[in-house]
């Protein structure tokens, strides 16, 4: 039995306290107090040996600067984005606090409400420290099935950018152009974040696994993702704006294709769905977008 302290009380940190309760000794905090049983101080939750950090991508350098103190504790990085702001992988943003050897980032396919329902996935814990990625495998309910890997960038690059590529496929399915063009948009966005993640040192396989292909099959084909209804919202006429007030919850894309655009300008990397994907965020017709992708 370990003690887990899961920092971050939304969907995500929520269906994964309650999976981490069947093994363990569990405790929750966020910044707005919840009436569940086993919510406790972020002071608390520190103390624990096992940390769950379930903070969205753009929050969470500003949250480790004003809160997060390093004693010796094991994190799970189970967010999926890159900083808008600065380009930075969530890595890169961990590293000042936290050392290599005691993280580890979780990947796969996991709409949070499935996981709140005990029904069954298969996950990946990615860590460059292979022990303490099988010490987090341990941490798994018995209805997930726990895999680990030492590939971080592969893992981070395919968890946030596939929300990209789901924003696009939502526009795909708002724009009614059927199921061929959103298999091919869908596996073309496949080729793009796994070409994108080479560049950074990513392994191929990676990307053909539950990280990669797993999670953006799973992302890019439902309503049930937030980002996929990011992409249904653009594709009616809507701004991000009111597209975020009606969702009421993260959706990482939306930051993480800025960061790309970003990173695609400083590099020259050839990005075309996450491009697409910017400029319509920034108010490009999204008939105009799907036919630059899609046609010849
Ligand atoms: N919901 C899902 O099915 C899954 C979500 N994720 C990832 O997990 C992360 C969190 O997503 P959800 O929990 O679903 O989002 P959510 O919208 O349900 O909750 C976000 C949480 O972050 C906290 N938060 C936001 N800004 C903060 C700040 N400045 N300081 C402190 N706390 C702050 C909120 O209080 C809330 O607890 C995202 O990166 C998402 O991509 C990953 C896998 C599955
Ligand atoms: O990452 C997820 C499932 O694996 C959740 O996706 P959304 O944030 O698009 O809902």
């Amino acid at each position: 039995m370990k003690s887990i302290g899961v920092i971050g009380a939304g969907k995500w940190g929520s269906a994964l306290a309650y999976a981490f309760s069947e093994k363990n000794d569990v405790v929750i905090t966020s910044r707005t107090p919840r009436d569940l049983p086993n919510f406790v101080s972020l002071e608390e939750a520190l103390k624990c040996e096992y940390i769950v950090m379930a903070i969205p991508a753009q929050q969470v350098s500003t949250w480790l600067k004003e809160n997060f103190r390093f004693n010796g504790q094991k994190v799970l990085v189970v967010a999926k984005g890159i900083e808008a702001s600065s380009g930075r992988f969530l890595n890169d943003i961990y590293r000042p606090y936290v050392p290599d050897a005691n993280i580890a980032f979780l990947s796969g396919p996991s709409f949070a409400v499935e996981v709140q329902k005990s029904l069954p996935t298969a996950l990946v814990v990615n860590s460059t420290n292979e022990e303490l990625a099988r010490d987090f495998a341990d941490i798994f309910p018995s209805f997930i099935k726990s895999y680990t890997s030492t590939d971080v960038i592969g893992a981070e690059v395919a968890g946030a950018y596939k929300n990209v590529i789901a924003i696009a496929a939502g526009i795909c399915e708002g724009l009614g152009l059927g199921k061929n063009a959103a298999a091919a948009l869908i596996s073309r966005g496949l080729v793009e974040m796994q070409r994108f993640g080479l560049a950074y040192g990513a392994k191929k396989s990676t990307f053909t696994g539950l990280g990669g292909a797993g999670d953006l099959f799973l992302t890019a084909s439902s309503t049930m993702s937030r980002n996929f209804r990011v992409g249904l919202g653009l594709a009616k006429g809507k701004n991000q704006d009111e597209i975020l007030k009606e969702l009421g919850e993260v959706a990482e894309g939306i930051g993480t294709a800025y960061a790309l655009h970003e990173i695609s300008e400083h590099k020259d990397l050839y990005l075309p769905i996450a491009k697409e994907v910017y400029e319509m965020l920034e108010g490009k017709d999204p008939q105009e977008s799907l036919k630059d992708l899609l046609s010849k």
